[in-house]
C-alpha cells in the first residue's frame, strides 16, 4: 500500500506562503497538521510524525534525519518574529528566558550572546501562554507570531536576532527546514513542498490579505514580512550559513559534536 504520511507545519504566520494549497495538493498522499516548531521536533522524534517542519537545530542534532525538500524558512537580514528583549544592557545579561516554542533560535541567542558578550546566561523556559513581562529574568526570547507586535516599555535593549546573525556572520540563517524520520518512503513529497512554496511565493498578497486582519497587522506590514524578511529557498548562502551556525553551535555544547561534517544536501 502507498504511504499516508503525517506531516507537521509551523503553526506561525511565516509558514502560510509555504503550505499554500499543500492539503489539496497531499490529497491522500499524506495529512497536514500545525503546530508549535519544538513540538513538531518532539513528535517527529516519537514516531508520532514522519515528516515535518523542524527547526533546524533539531536537523543538526540527529545523524538519521533527511533533508527533504529545498523549501525553508530563512532570512537575510532583519527577520521580525525572532527577538530577544532585555530588561538590562545585553552585556549584562544573567537569566534568560526562552520561548517554549523554540529551539533553534534558543540556541542562536546563546551563540550571539556568547560571540558578542562573552555570556552564558542561565536559563529559564518561558512557556507559551506565560506573558513575557512576567517572568524572572534579565531578558526574553520570543519567536512567531507573538514576537511581531511592539514590545511594551520595560524594555532596554530589542535584538532582531535574524539582523544580528546576518550582520556578525555575512551568512543567511536558517530557521526551519523540512525533515523526514529515517525509514519514511518521501518519494513525490520534495514537489508537493516545493509547488506549494512557489504557489505560496506568488500569492503573497492574497495570503497578507487573509490572514492580517486576525493577527492584528496590515496587510502591507504582513506582505512585506512574507517578502522582505523571511526568504524560503535553501541556497548556497543559506547552505554555509547552517554550516556555520553548526559550527558555532557545537563548539558551545548545544548540540553533540561528530567527527564527519554534516550533508546539507536535500534530495
Ligand atoms: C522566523 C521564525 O522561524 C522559526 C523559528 C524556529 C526556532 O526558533 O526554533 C523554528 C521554526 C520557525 O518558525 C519564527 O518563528 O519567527
Amino acid at each position: 500500500m502507498k504511504n499516508h504520511l503525517r506531516i507537521g507545519a509551523v503553526s506561525y504566520l511565516n509558514t502560510k506562503p509555504l503550505v499554500h494549497g499543500l492539503r489539496e495538493r497531499l490529497g491522500g498522499f499524506g495529512e497536514l497538521t500545525f503546530n508549535l516548531p519544538s513540538r513538531l521536533a518532539d513528535d517527529l522524534r516519537r514516531g508520532k510524525l514522519d515528516v515535518a517542519l523542524i527547526p533546524s537545530v533539531e536537523f543538526l542534532a540527529e545523524r538519521s534525519y533527511q533533508m527533504v525538500s529545498n523549501a525553508v524558512i530563512a532570512c537575510r537580514g532583519p527577520v521580525w518574529s525572532v527577538r530577544l528583549l532585555s530588561r538590562v544592557g545585553a552585556n549584562q545579561i544573567g537569566r534568560l528566558a526562552l520561548d517554549e516554542g523554540s529551539r533553534t533560535s534558543a540556541a542562536l541567542v546563546q551563540v550571539l550572546l556568547w560571540e558578542m558578550h562573552g555570556l552564558r546566561p542561565e536559563i529559564v523556559p518561558l512557556s507559551i501562554d506565560q506573558s513575557p513581562e512576567h517572568v524572572d529574568a534579565d531578558a526574553v526570547l520570543l519567536i512567531g507570531d507573538r514576537a511581531m507586535h511592539p514590545p511594551p516599555r520595560c524594555y532596554r535593549e530589542i535584538w532582531d536576532l535574524g539582523d544580528r546573525w546576518c550582520r556578525w556572520s555575512e551568512l543567511p540563517f536558517v530557521f526551519a527546514l523540512w525533515v523526514a524520520r529515517p525509514g519514511v518512503d518521501t518519494s513525490g513529497l520534495s514537489e508537493r513542498l516545493e509547488a506549494s512554496r512557489d504557489d505560496g511565493l506568488a500569492s503573497l498578497e492574497e495570503i497578507a490579505a487573509r490572514d492580517a486582519a486576525t493577527h492584528g497587522l496590515t496587510n502591507e506590514d504582513l506582505f512585506r514580512y512574507f517578502a522582505e524578511n523571511l526568504h524560503y529557498t535553501f541556497g548556497v548562502g543559506e547552505q554555509n550559513g547552517l554550516a556555520e551556525f553548526h559550527r558555532r553551535a557545537v563548539s558551545l555544547d548545544l548540540i553533540p559534536h561528530y567527527d564527519s561534517s554534516i550533508d546539507l544536501r536535500s534530495s
